[in-house]
């Protein structure tokens, strides 16, 4: 189907030119023809959904894989009260068949991601339009698109900025040509987020990433308090002090790291902070028999009174800083029979939320007490009212309970540390990285994804312009008038860049401590969180392999289980050390790469929080003459079936599984299972979360705000004109 794009290259109106072509007759049917992908049915999407088939497309299918919340309606227009619960993609098909009833629209209530929407399925379409939120759907669907030959036009919007951006195989860059900002979550140093903060975020974070997790989720999702990256700092950074987590004192690992023998430094190090967080995991758990607000009251003492009595100790902290101070419960809320009644009874209290319980505002910043008093009723109702949760609990910016929690946790700590407290309504913000919707922003951006896709349906990349829109006018240069004052700036889209591992044949780099970093480490921080590879499949020409997915057989799945806890270079088959070079694919995606390792011992936390880096490089085959390319590609797939002949393995990874391709044979949407579907929406929560302020499309337009009045040089086909 792509095709037809391609085939278009010409006008189609033999002497018509863009945009007079728009009102030909044979655009017209090729409008009317062509098959569209819409991703996204939200506050882009609706608006996308409604340009399309007003502009005369007719072949939509559109995929969502939420349903309709009341805080959807000021903006989602085609979405009324009575919708609530029902799927966004369903309910926006069926009202915008009713503004163009020859529409043809499918409506998958799904995630993109699943595999059954593979290349076969992205190949049918002639346009991918995307109105996605967050990072991970928008790599996926910019790999298949890639791979599938199939233009994409995707978008962003972040409050008044927005961005609208082409991607076509080959002849512009892809969306990860370039690294995106916000791309993986922003990252503060563990050490300042445990002992020295010294803005709200950093209380914000810790709240939300380290206690919460700790209190009412999986302790294992946050890597904050890890015995390990306690025990890393130090030597790292040389700052004894700061290795001491979560109240360990700096005693063991300062001598130690004074007499010089790093090695027993290191090992005592690593033995104190396994021994801290071993007390850490047992004094947060409830005792038996211990009411809940007991236990409220002995985390409160302990966070916010010894912990922070504990940092005071380490006085090479506090000889630049100003030290923090520890809060007393019984001073805050004197009449303690009386505050543990009025707690009790908030905490009793039906509603969901602990600040409602309260009284409390949501736009005014509570008072200490009474942010003492919402986490002493937060963590009881956690207790008592989501018991289920308790252990499981994730962090999500539309559960009331959750935000009070962090809200309060957050504003004591930073009463400790003379930080300015947050009114609720900005801790959640902070938290669950929203910036607030504006309708018009996502009305002009729909807008603009259909401008752009007429344009590649008409067979004219060369015209499709990377729109920027703005939250001031800027004054741009125009031939004819002037200069004119416009909220959209438009510029030709790059062009591919070849050390894209997406859309060229480059090779990633990556330097990490092979020694340390454990496989379980390199698949989950380095491919999955970096790299947004779902489904990865590894292996080396020494013979290391591990793989995900579906089709494994049970010892397969043991045997890659088993790998999983081993350091990088005491892997069996010689391990990945410095020199490995690891081919990494994922048949979801339909990606492939390779990636270069180098061993390094040490690594600045502040610089490097993760542990390791990570870069891009062209590889040798790019500049290379086809034939020395498809050589080059010939060994490495040489390599790899040497490879996978050690491994044993039984199907070739470049052609999908009877199961894939039944898969990709395309089931109702609505089949997914309920538990898949509420799965997909926490993932899609977490990487919403993750996706930072918006995506780097929008950094990129957010950027230009502090300038309002700046001249372009520019045409006026490019920019709205503000009268
Ligand atoms: N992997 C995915 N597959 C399918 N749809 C997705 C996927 N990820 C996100 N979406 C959808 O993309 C849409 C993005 O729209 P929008 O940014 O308006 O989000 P929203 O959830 O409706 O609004 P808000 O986040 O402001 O509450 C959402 O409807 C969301 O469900
Ligand atoms: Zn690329």
């Amino acid at each position: 189907m792509a095709a037809a794009v391609a085939a278009a290259a010409a006008p189609a109106d033999g002497t018509a030119e863009w945009p007079g072509l728009l009102f030909t007759d044979s655009f017209t049917a090729k409008i009317k023809a062509a098959k569209v992908l819409a991703v996204g049915a939200g506050g882009i999407g609706c608006e996308l959904l409604k340009t399309l088939v007003l502009t005369g497309f007719e072949n939509i299918e559109v995929i969502d894989l939420d349903t309709i919340e009341t805080s959807n309606l000021n903006r989602q227009f085609l979405f009324r009260r009575s919708h609530v619960g029902q799927s966004k993609a369903q309910v926006a098909a069926n009202i915008v068949k009713g503004f163009a009833p020859s529409a043809n629209i499918k409506a998958y209530q799904a995630n993109i991601m699943e595999p059954r929407f593979g290349l076969d399925f992205f190949s049918s379409f002639d346009l991918v339009l995307n109105g996605l939120d967050n990072m991970a759907a928008r790599r996926h669907v910019n790999r298949l698109a890639m791979a599938a030959k199939v233009p994409l036009v995707e978008s962003g919007t972040a409050g008044y900025v927005g961005q609208v951006s082409v991607h076509l195989k080959d002849v512009t860059e892809c969306y990860e040509c370039h690294p995106r900002g916000s791309g993986a979550p922003k990252s503060y140093p563990i050490c300042t987020l445990r002992n020295t903060p010294d803005k709200p975020i950093h209380c914000i974070v810790w709240a939300k990433e380290l206690l919460f997790p700790r209190l009412f989720g999986k302790v294992d999702v946050s890597d904050l308090d890890s015995p390990a990256a306690a025990a890393v700092e130090p030597a790292a950074n040389g700052d004894a002090g700061a290795a001491a987590a979560d109240g360990s004192t700096p005693a063991t690992t300062a001598a130690a790291a004074a007499d010089g023998d790093s090695a027993a430094a290191a090992s005592d190090a690593e033995a104190k902070a396994a021994a801290d967080a071993a007390e850490r995991a047992s004094f947060f758990k409830l005792q038996e028999g211990e009411a809940a607000l007991a236990y409220a009251q002995r985390v409160f003492e302990r966070l916010y009174c010894s912990d922070i009595k504990e940092v005071l100790i380490m006085e090479e902290l506090w000889k630049t800083r100003t030290p923090p101070s520890p809060l007393i419960l019984k001073e805050l809320l004197p009449d303690a029979a009386a505050a543990a009644a009025a707690v009790q009874a908030a905490a009793d209290s039906s509603t969901g939320s602990a600040s409602k319980a309260l009284g409390l505002p949501d736009q005014e910043v509570w008072s200490v007490a009474d942010s003492a008093r919402v986490f002493l009723v937060s963590v009881v109702k956690f207790l008592q009212q989501r018991q289920a949760e308790l252990g499981e609990a994730v962090f999500d910016k539309d559960d009331d309970l959750a935000v009070d929690f962090v809200a309060a946790a957050a504003n004591l700590r930073e009463a400790c540390y003379g930080i300015p407290q947050q009114k609720r309504f900005d801790a959640k913000g902070m938290a669950g990285n929203i910036i607030h919707a504006i309708a018009t922003t996502n009305a002009i951006v729909g807008g603009l994804i259909v401008v752009e896709a007429l344009k590649l349906l008409a067979g004219m990349p060369e015209k499709c312009t990377t729109s920027f829109l703005r939250i001031e006018p800027s004054l741009v240069g125009s031939r004819r008038s002037g200069r004119v004052a416009c909220l959209v700036h438009g510029e030709a889209p790059g062009a591919p860049n070849p050390g894209c591992m997406v859309c060229s044949k480059a090779a990633m780099h990556l330097t990490a401590n092979t020694e340390t970093m454990t496989l379980q480490q390199l698949v989950d921080k380095v491919l999955k969180q970096r790299l947004a590879v779902n489904q990865p499949y590894l292996y080396t020409a020494g013979g290391v392999s591990y793989e995900e997915g579906e089709g494994l057989e049970d010892d397969e799945i043991a045997d890659n289980q088993a790998r999983l806890p081993k350091a990088l270079a005491a892997l069996p088959g010689g391990g990945i050390v410095h020199g490995t070079v690891v081919y990494v694919q994922d048949q979801g995606q339909a990606l492939s790469f390779e990636m270069h390792v180098s061993h390094q011992a040490e690594f600045d936390p502040e610089q490097h929080p993760d542990g390791f880096i990570l870069s891009g490089k062209a590889p040798e085959a790019q500049q290379q003459e086809p034939a020395a390319a498809a050589a080059a590609a010939a060994a490495a797939a040489a390599a790899a079936a040497t490879t996978e002949a050690a491994a044993g393995k039984k199907r070739s990874r470049d052609e999908p599984s009877e199961q894939q391709q039944q898969q990709d044979g395309g089931q109702a949407a609505d089949e997914q299972p309920a538990q898949d579907q509420q799965q997909a929406k926490r993932q899609k929560q977490d990487d919403v979360a993750a996706d930072g302020a918006a995506d780097a499309a929008v950094d990129a337009a957010a950027g230009t705000q502090d300038d309002p009045v700046e001249v372009i040089d520019s045409d006026e086909d490019d920019c709205i004109v503000v009268d």
